[in-house]
């Protein structure tokens, strides 16, 4: 089962340069949430802080009672081990076999035999419909395979939570679906805690449990997938909507002279798009943290953007087909 990650207060600036300020969040054990804002935001910058890569000038990220913020580099190391990464481009090295390379955090971080290595590394690649690419080179494969073999790499110690950078970025729609159905597949198999980096609005419509956006240095909301899809606050509508008019600009934000031309011209913002079902596991069952549909907005009187919750769930992934 996952574990709780509760980040407080947390703040990271570069040559005196805020990226964020203040963020406090909890991202709660066994459940899938995705962080999402505009470029630039520090979204990368966040992960690297959680997993320890990156040190936060103010805050505390307490994990299992410890404060990543404060270990010494000896005990970070070992607490690193709860994490896998999944990094943007899947990290893998180039002249290593598919193999190798899912192998390696077992032969660095482990005393474990050849045999016990190779039951592992098969059973990581089954789990992400990659058995039979073991011989295969990083170059020698799609964008969308190598994604699937950095995921078996982040998944080789059994790591207690899972942070995915971009995962879909480069990706086509339809392997993007395939890869979300993996991530909930994952999620209910291991029972990981994840975090999503995403610029996808439908990964981050119907994958997560809960969603975060950093806007403007800032950690704008953080909290169950309905609270954001049902926001009325121009940022989250904007970003939802993929729109221009709205508080983010070009260059991250619009000044208020921007502002008061768009609200004088009398250009408004359209209504929130209907909140889609969760997408669910290929397995039949519920989703570990599943609440039925629209019961957030139903105990906060929130009244979701009319056409919510229709439609029909989930989609059954067949990983040999994926291969292909
Ligand atoms: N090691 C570093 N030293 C100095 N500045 C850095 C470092 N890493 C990141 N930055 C800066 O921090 C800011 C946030 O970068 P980050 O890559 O986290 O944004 P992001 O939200 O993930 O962007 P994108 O969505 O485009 O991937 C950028 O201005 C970047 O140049």
């Amino acid at each position: 089962m996952g574990v709780e990650v509760r980040v407080e207060g947390l703040t990271k600036s570069f040559g005196g340069q805020p990226v964020w300020s203040d963020v406090s969040l909890t991202l709660p054990a066994g459940e899938i949430s995705v962080l999402l804002g505009p470029s630039g935001t520090g979204k990368s910058v966040f992960l690297k802080t959680l997993v320890g890569l990156l040190k936060p000038d103010r805050g505390a990220i307490w994990i299992e009672g410890r404060d990543l913020a404060r270990l010494s580099e000896r005990a970070l190391y070992e607490v690193r081990k709860l994490f896998g990464v999944l990094f943007q481009d899947g990290a893998l090295f180039g002249s290593m076999t598919i193999y190798d390379n899912v192998a390696f955090p077992l032969r660095e971080h482990t005393r474990r035999s050849e045999s016990e290595i190779r039951a592992v590394v098969h059973e990581k690649l089954e789990m992400v419909g990659l058995l039979g690419a073991e011989r295969k080179l990083p170059g020698e494969i799609s964008g969308g395979m190598r994604k699937r073999a950095g995921l078996a790499r982040a998944l080789v110690l059994d790591p207690q939570i899972i942070l995915f950078d971009e995962p879909d970025s480069g990706l086509d729609p339809v392997r993007t679906a395939y890869l979300n159905q993996l991530i909930i597949d994952l999620n209910q198999q291991t029972g990981a805690t994840f975090l999503i980096v995403t610029h996808d609005i439908n990964t981050a419509r119907t994958v997560p449990d809960n969603i975060g956006l950093i806007y403007h240095g800032h950690l704008a909301m953080f909290g169950p997938r309905e609270m954001l899809l049902s926001s009325t606050e121009p940022v989250v509508r904007q970003f939802l909507n993929a729109q221009r008019i709205g508080p983010i600009g070009m260059a991250e934000e619009k000044d208020s002279d921007e502002l008061r031309a768009e609200a004088e011209a009398g250009v408004e913002l359209p209504p929130l798009p209907p909140i889609p079902l969760q997408l669910a596991p290929s397995d039949g069952r519920p989703r570990r943290a599943e609440q039925s549909p629209g019961r957030w907005c139903e105990e906060h009187d929130v009244v979701p953007p009319a056409g919510s919750f229709q439609g029909v769930r989930g989609s059954v992934w067949q990983p040999t087909e994926a291969l292909r």
